[in-house]
C-alpha cells in the first residue's frame, strides 16, 4: 500500500529577512498533526509568526518547501490571493469586519450565492459553534472586542477550512471570555476534525488548549511534545520558563534549599515546594503573602534567596513568620 503523505509538513525550510542571517527561521523540518491543536511558543522575535506565515503560504521560504497533503504550498508571488485555499488565518486584527452589517451577514457574505439553503445552514451552524447566535442580528459596530473576535473566527470557519491558523487572536480579550472561546474552539476541533495551529504568549492558554507544542528559540525548534510532557519534563530551561513562572536558582542558591547539583541551574516550580510550619528547623522568612482565591502565593527568603511557593492552606501564615520549606521536586539544567 502506498504511504500516505503527511498532512502538513515543513521540509528543511528557512527564511532570513534582508540578508540578516540571525533574524527569521533557521533550517526547520516539522510535521503538523491533522485534527489536533498545535501551539508554537517562544520568546518575542523567536520566529513564531514567520513559521506560521510560511505554513499558510503568506511568506515564501528562502529554501525548502511547505507541503499540504503532499502538494507544495504556493508562496504569495505565485497566487492572486495569497494563502492556501484550505487554510484560514485569524489575527488580533478584526479589520475585515463590515461594521455596518449584521453579524450574520458579515459571515454569510463569504459563502457563494449558488445554494441559498446551504449558505443559511452553514452560517447558522458556525454562529452556534462560536456561541454567537444571540448576536446574529446585531450590527458589528456595536460588538465588544471579545464578540468581534468570535465573529472573526466564525468568518474564518464558515467556509470549512481544513486548517485554522491563529496568531495571538485572544490577546485583546479578557480572561473569562478567553477561556470560553478556547473551550469552544476545542469543541469545534473535536466535532469537525479541524486542525488548528496557534501562536500564543500565554502559558495557561497553550497548556490547556494545545495537544502538541513546538518550542522555538532564536529561529530554531528547541523541542516538541505534549503540554504535559514539556511542562513536567522540559529538556531546556528556556521551555520551563516559557511554560511557568518558575524559580530559577544558581547552584550556590540551590544549596540553601539543601539541593546539591553539578549543573548550572536548579528549577523549582512554585507548586513543587511548600512551607511546613511544624518543623523545628524554620530557616525561611515569609516576605509576602499573596491572596490568589483558591490558594495563596508565598514569597519566602533565606540568605538573600527568594522563592515563590504555592500554599493550598491559606490564611495560616503571615508576613514575618518563620517556616521550613520542603522541596518535593526540582529540575536541573
Ligand atoms: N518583514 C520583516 N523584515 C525584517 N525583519 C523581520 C520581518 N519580520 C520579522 N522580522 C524579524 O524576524 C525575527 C522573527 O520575527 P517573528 O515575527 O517571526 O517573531 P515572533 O516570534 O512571532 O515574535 P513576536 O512574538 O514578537 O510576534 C525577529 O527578529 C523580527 O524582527
Amino acid at each position: 500500500m502506498a504511504e500516505q503523505s503527511p498532512f502538513l509538513e515543513a521540509v528543511a525550510i528557512s527564511k532570513s529577512y534582508g540578508g540578516q542571517t540571525s533574524a527569521g527561521l533557521k533550517t526547520t523540518t516539522l510535521n503538523i498533526a491533522q485534527g489536533k491543536i498545535t501551539a508554537i511558543i517562544g520568546e518575542s522575535g523567536s520566529g513564531k509568526s514567520t513559521l506560521l506565515k510560511m505554513l499558510y503560504g503568506l511568506l515564501s521560504p528562502d529554501a525548502g518547501q511547505i507541503k499540504f497533503k503532499g502538494e507544495r504550498v504556493w508562496g504569495p508571488e505565485e497566487k492572486l490571493i495569497p494563502g492556501h485555499d484550505a487554510m484560514k488565518m485569524v489575527t488580533q486584527d478584526t479589520d475585515g469586519l463590515n461594521l455596518f452589517a449584521k453579524v450574520q451577514d458579515n459571515i454569510s457574505i463569504l459563502l457563494p450565492n449558488t445554494n441559498v439553503a446551504d449558505k443559511e445552514e452553514k452560517t447558522r451552524r458556525v454562529l452556534q459553534q462560536l456561541n454567537i447566535t444571540r448576536i446574529a442580528d446585531k450590527q458589528a459596530v456595536y460588538l465588544s472586542g471579545g464578540e468581534k473576535q468570535r465573529v472573526a473566527i466564525a468568518r474564518a470557519l464558515v467556509t470549512q477550512p481544513e486548517v485554522l491558523l491563529l496568531d495571538e487572536p485572544f490577546n485583546q480579550v479578557d480572561t473569562s471570555f478567553r477561556e470560553g472561546l478556547q473551550q469552544d474552539i476545542r469543541q469545534v476541533v473535536k466535532e469537525t476534525g479541524l486542525t488548528v495551529i496557534m501562536v500564543s504568549h500565554d502559558p495557561a492558554e497553550v497548556l490547556s488548549m494545545a495537544d502538541e507544542l513546538i518550542v522555538i528559540k532564536d529561529g530554531e525548534i528547541l523541542e516538541t511534545g505534549s503540554p504535559k510532557t514539556l511542562y513536567q519534563h522540559p529538556q531546556n530551561l528556556y521551555t520551563a520558563r516559557l511554560l511557568t513562572n518558575c524559580n530559577v536558582l544558581a547552584r550556590e542558591e540551590a544549596a540553601l534549599c539543601n539541593i546539591a547539583t553539578n549543573k548550572e541551574y536548579v528549577v523549582i516550580y512554585p507548586e513543587w515546594a511548600r512551607p511546613t510550619g511544624s518543623w523545628t528547623h524554620k530557616d525561611w522568612t515569609i516576605k509576602q503573602v499573596l491572596f490568589k482565591g483558591s490558594h495563596e502565593g508565598l514569597v519566602v527568603e533565606k540568605g538573600g534567596v527568594l522563592l515563590r511557593l504555592l500554599n493550598d492552606q491559606p490564611d495560616k501564615l503571615k508576613e514575618g513568620d518563620k517556616v521550613h520549606v520542603k522541596v518535593d521536586r526540582y529540575l536541573e539544567f
